[in-house]
């Protein structure tokens, strides 16, 4: 959600927006379709959106953004100032420094009237206090925030350059210096108003010679460790305050040549707002990296077992790969995973089949397999068939009976508090992180029900899947790392 809490000038809301715009229409190369408005979308907690005021038909363009006006390491005068390569850094830090040195830059970075439409408080899960957190409850999502490695990335990547150039970092005039601890603490914090901005609006810019692909939003987690294969990250004026609805999305950012391209992909009419597309996230992702949940992302809410949690319900002592044969066995074959993303069930018809990874079933067959069985398995070098029999159930309804009590709450007690809430009062900062954890919550609960129920039956039955049999599942999955 961005409320009026979310931007640094709430009283010079609309005049930044104007500026904004005006700065766009100057700015060589930049398209603005005349139908577009920039609106004020606070009273509805959804910050600036853009709105159309005609009908804009199938295909129609919306604006062109030059691949100049990016805010990107290779747009900025940094890399050639600092004499070292910003890329080594990869596209996260190196993006976070960039912006941090053209935000210090105040009204003498080409970007100054873009950094004043940026919010500089957020919702997202980085930004929550302990006792925040606890509202989520045995949400597996608290462990994805990554708070304290970020913190590490920042103090050992960004501390030093930005300490060791201070004239091209020039502190706030009230701080002085980013040395000592209170330095520390002031980078660190303008560090997570960056590394927040790239994570819920910068975009992945492919290479200019990749005509006409679809822009790929953001879709990994703030400050991945595994940036080996990404694409350099960009701030894309304007293309970047588009709202996102899972239902309603009726635009796409197109890289072309010399610019991105926001285009209608269905026609819009006047009065609508335009929608990006954040992909097919669970809110609680949603609310990690966005810090808003809305109901019609709730179809792709997802339960999530540990590796660990599911070697508990099959008995064994811990899910070491070295000291488990089976998961050893499971690895060497490449098939065992960290944890396993299991699917909110959305069709009435949709089967286990349907929603269980096979690597999953395959991981329940092998530690539900005899002794004798295991074996002949390991001598065949050969993984057990994803086939879900009754006792591969019974460890998976074990797991998913002990993650869900694990939440200090019952369903049906939050679907009760969900429905006694009193009105909302939208500069409380911590009841609407209460009732986004809420939602995010019942969610999860509602996904852990609904399989165990589809799992009675398997329990006591047999019901067969095949391993290679995934392709139209909407599943998921984490990988080892
Ligand atoms: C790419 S920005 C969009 C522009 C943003 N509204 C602003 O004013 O800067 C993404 C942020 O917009 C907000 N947002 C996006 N879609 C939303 C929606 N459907 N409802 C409420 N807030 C939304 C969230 O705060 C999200 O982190």
């Amino acid at each position: 959600m961005s409320s009026a809490t979310h931007f640094p000038d709430a009283e010079g809301f609309q005049t930044q927006s104007d500026n904004f715009i005006s700065w766009l229409q100057a700015s060589p190369g930049v398209q603005l379709n005349h139908k577009l408005r920039l609106a004020d979308l606070r009273a509805s907690g959804a910050g600036r959106g853009v709105v159309a005021q005609d009908n804009i038909p199938e295909g129609g363009e919306l604006f062109s953004i030059p691949r100049a006006m990016v805010l990107a390491v290779q747009n900025s005068e940094l890399k050639n100032l600092l004499g070292q390569d910003l890329e080594q850094l990869g596209p996260w830090l190196s993006l976070m420094l960039v912006m941090l040195y053209e935000y210090l830059q105040g009204e003498k970075s080409r970007w100054a009237p873009y950094f004043k439409v940026l919010p500089s408080r957020f919702d997202s899960l980085m930004f929550w206090s302990s006792a925040e957190l606890q509202e989520l409850q045995a949400s597996t999502i608290v462990e994805k925030i990554g708070r304290e490695g970020a913190e590490e990335s920042i103090m050992e990547m960004i501390a030093p350059i930005v300490r060791a150039n201070s004239a091209l970092f020039p502190p706030p005039s009230a701080l002085g210096s980013f040395d000592g601890d209170a330095g520390a603490a002031a980078l660190i914090e303008l560090a997570h108003i960056m590394g927040s901005l790239i994570m819920a609006y910068a975009f992945d810019i492919e290479k200019s010679e990749d005509d006409d692909d679809e822009a790929e939003a953001n879709d990994e987690s703030y400050m991945t460790d595994d940036e080996d294969e990404q694409l350099p990250k960009g701030m894309v004026p304007l293309a970047d305050l588009l709202n996102a609805d899972a239902d309603r999305n009726n635009a796409r950012l197109y890289q072309e040549e010399g610019a991105l391209v926001m285009k209608a992909i269905k026609p819009i009419q006047q009065g609508e707002e335009i929608f990006n597309d954040y992909g097919e996230i669970p809110r609680a992702d949603l609310l990690r990296r966005y810090g808003y949940v809305t109901d019609n992302y709730a179809v792709y809410d997802v339960v999530e077992l540990s590796l660990e949690s599911i070697c508990q319900a099959a008995g064994l002592s811990n899910s070491d790969v070295e000291s488990q044969p089976r998961l050893e066995f499971l690895a060497e074959l490449d098939i065992l995973d960290d944890g396993y993303v299991i699917p909110r069930p959305v069709e009435a018809d949709t089967t286990l089949q349907d929603i269980l990874p096979a690597e999953l079933v395959v991981l329940l067959s092998t530690l539900a397999l005899s002794e004798e069985d295991f074996k002949q398995r390991q001598s065949k070098n050969k993984a057990p068939k994803a086939t879900l029999e009754a006792n591969q159930a019974a460890i998976l309804i074990k797991a998913l009976q002990t993650q869900e009590a694990k939440y200090a709450t019952s369903l049906s007690q939050d679907i009760q508090l969900a429905g006694s809430l009193p009105a909302l009062d939208p500069l409380d900062v911590s009841s609407r992180r209460a009732r986004m954890a809420l939602q995010v919550r019942i969610g999860e609960k509602q996904v852990l029900q609904t399989i165990l129920g589809m799992l009675e039956p398997a329990a006591t039955g047999s019901l067969k899947r095949s391993a290679g049999d995934d392709g139209e599942s909407r599943q998921s999955k984490t990988q080892r790392v």
